[in-house]
């Protein structure tokens, strides 16, 4: 069986950074490694960047924003494809497969927007449990700095609020699952790629 590592974290946390680091680090070490995300390239997920991601401008219904709970119907979809297609054969063939998002960040932003918590853990409950996961934590303002979001001031201190919510809530999520492990994403590329490199070192050894 093969290893399932996650990155989380805000937007503009360091994850795809990351990501790309702990793929070439252990196919150095010879490791065969998948690297995917969430939302995905299959049609579920270019349908979830049009509906969700440009702020519902292009909902289903002449442009009305879509609910949330569509929003994590659509997520958890994209995911149960992502499971059957992609991970679970990828592991069964041995292979170590890093997911740039999976279904923490569901947990984390659609309970930020005002989902039950347990509602949502039992819609992911077909998604099959990483070995570790890399909880990507810094502060708001230093993610806002890092993706320059550029919106205008009313949007921006609504995405900030979002965003402060979602970091809480990833915070929280950490202390009930375990497979959760915080890494510091203050540090430049290379102390946060060394934190990494440490929890993915202690995994591999068990
Ligand atoms: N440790 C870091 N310190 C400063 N900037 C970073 C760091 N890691 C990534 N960045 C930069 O921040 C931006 C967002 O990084 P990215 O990896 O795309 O984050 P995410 O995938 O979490 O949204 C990119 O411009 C990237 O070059
Ligand atoms: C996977 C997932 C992402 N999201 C959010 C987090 C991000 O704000 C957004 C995905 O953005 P992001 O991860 O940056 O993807 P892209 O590279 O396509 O921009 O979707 C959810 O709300 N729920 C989920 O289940």
């Amino acid at each position: 069986m093969g290893i399932f590592i996650v990155l989380e974290g805000i937007d503009g946390a360091g994850k795809s950074t990351q990501a790309k680091l702990l793929k070439l680090w252990l196919e150095e070490r010879g490791y065969e490694v998948v690297l995917t995300k969430e939302p995905t390239d299959t049609p579920f997920g270019k349908l979830i960047r049009k509906l969700v991601l440009t702020g519902g401008r292009e909902g289903i219904i002449d442009g009305a924003k879509i609910s949330h709970e569509a929003e994590a119907l659509l997520f958890a979809a994209d995911r149960a494809e992502h499971v059957d297609k992609l991970i679970k054969p990828a592991l069964e063939s041995g292979k170590v497969v890093i997911s740039d998002r999976y279904f923490y960040s569901s947990l984390a932003y659609q309970w930020a927007r005002g989902l039950d918590l347990e509602w949502l853990i039992d819609l992911n409950r077909f998604a099959i449990r990483p070995d570790l996961v890399l909880l990507l934590d810094l502060p708001v303002k230093e993610s806002m700095k890092r993706i320059r979001t550029r919106s205008i001031k009313t949007e921006f201190d609504k995405i900030v609020e979002l965003q402060k919510k979602v970091r809480e809530n990833y915070l929280k999520l950490a202390e009930r699952f375990p497979e959760i492990k915080i890494v510091n994403a203050l540090e430049d590329v290379d102390g946060v790629h060394r934190q990494i490199v440490a929890l993915v070192e202690a995994l591999l050894e068990k």
